[in-house]
């Protein structure tokens, strides 16, 4: 491909995120791969150089763009050789125009007074930036000594004590770490949630959101005698957990919940648990630097639907832990309303618990709990809070 055609390629696939962002489609990842799964003439070279025009485009501007060409002259903008791509040569871009371009924003402007105060301008930029690799080490198996000398590079991750931070480019999921369970990829702010739980052998542990698994795997590898139950109201999610854990060796039930029917599929653990695990669904402003894309999918009307979501399921939550027991809450967030406004109200409509400091260091307190940063803390940004149930 021609240098102007790469730049017509990621002006066509800008246009389609731009229309998935819209309209709730697939991720930019998504239809990145399915561009090219029909396009086979289009090298490795190709592929990589349009997939980094495309997320340039992405990340330079928090307003969803009216077009991919108006995202892309934005790129031309700041760079003179994607401006010179602009040359209407065939199967490139039409010359430019007297046209506009999309500006330069870290967030969008209505979300703005929506952030949590600790998330000054000065933060912005690294909303944006590249995301590190970390892995967990599965202690379970192994420690992580032994595993930061099985990766070139790797070293200790600096709040979690079971991560390693990876060079950006290392690949894990061929590595016979991975396939033998030493280690998942994930993220240091992502470890601490789990650690906030302070899992423990005999615990019983409810993962209530608990997706993919990613946390309740990290619960069991840090306490492989607690009895841990992950539910998740998505079948296609929580049907992953399955191999992971076998790889992982442990030992995990899972609860598929049907939407409205929750309370009472729970209803055998009222009272029962040690700790439950609400990692809420959320913005996901806290991970806008993996996933640029999300802030034009935010809109108002969609904020105010998963404020309400996790209010619900704090509240169906609550009544599950043990008197002594607590109720952990994370979102990967860093708006207000899904972390210190929603932990404030909860400890408003349920006076008689406390909050009680989360056991790690890093992250600044913002409200009844912590607010995780990638500026402050160099990790994704999570709110967390953890809440004891009096006895
Ligand atoms: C932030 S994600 C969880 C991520 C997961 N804990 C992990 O570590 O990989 C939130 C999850 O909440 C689930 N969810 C949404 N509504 C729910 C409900 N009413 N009951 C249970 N889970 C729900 C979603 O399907 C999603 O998997």
């Amino acid at each position: 491909m021609t240098p102007s055609a790469r730049v017509q390629a990621a002006i066509d696939i800008v246009d389609e995120v731009i229309a998935s962002a819209r309209d709730d489609g697939p991720p930019a990842d998504t239809i990145v791969q399915r561009y090219f799964k029909i396009r086979r003439y289009a090298g490795s070279k190709d592929r990589r150089a349009v997939r980094e025009l495309v997320y340039r485009a992405i990340r330079r501007t928090a307003e969803r763009p009216g077009s991919g060409r108006m995202a892309m002259l934005g790129v031309a903008d700041d760079d003179p050789d994607i401006a010179a791509a602009f040359d209407g040569s065939a199967h490139g871009p039409a010359a430019r125009g007297d046209e506009a371009s999309s500006t330069v924003s870290y967030v969008p402007e209505w979300v703005n007074s929506e952030l949590s105060p600790l998330v000054g301008p000065e933060e912005w930029p690294a909303l944006l930036e590249r995301a590190p690799l970390d892995l967990r080490v599965n202690v379970a198996r192994a420690s992580r000594d032994d595993v930061e000398a099985i990766f070139d590079g790797a070293v200790a991750t600096r709040l979690s004590p079971w991560g390693l931070r990876l060079p950006a480019d290392t690949k894990v999921d061929d590595h016979p770490a991975f396939a033998d369970g030493l280690v998942e990829v994930q993220d240091e702010g992502s470890q601490l949630i789990a650690l906030a739980c302070k899992s423990s052998d005999g615990h019983d542990i409810l993962d209530l959101c608990a997706g993919a698994g990613g946390k309740a795997l990290a619960l069991a590898a840090a306490a492989p005698g607690a009895r841990i139950i992950a539910s998740d109201n998505n079948r296609a999610r929580l049907a992953q957990l399955g191999p992971r854990a076998e790889r992982a060796g442990a030992s995990i039930a899972t609860r598929l919940l049907d939407g409205g029917r929750e309370e009472q599929q729970l209803a055998d653990l009222a009272g029962q648990a040690d700790v439950v695990l609400v990692d809420a669904p959320c913005s996901g402003s806290g991970t806008w630097r993996r996933n640029p894309e999300g802030r034009w999918r935010l809109t108002p009307d969609r904020l105010d639907r998963l404020v309400a979501l996790q209010k619900h399921l704090l509240d169906m939550a609550a009544p599950l832990v043990k008197p002594g027991g607590a109720l952990v809450y994370a979102t990967c967030s860093i708006l207000h309303r899904e972390g210190a406004g929603q932990a404030a109200s909860f400890l408003g409509r349920h006076s008689s618990w406390m909050a009680q400091d989360v056991p790690f260091d890093g992250g600044r307190t913002d409200g009844p709990g912590k607010l995780l940063t990638p500026a402050h803390d160099a990790t994704d940004g999570f709110f967390v809070a953890r809440f004891v149930r009096p006895c």
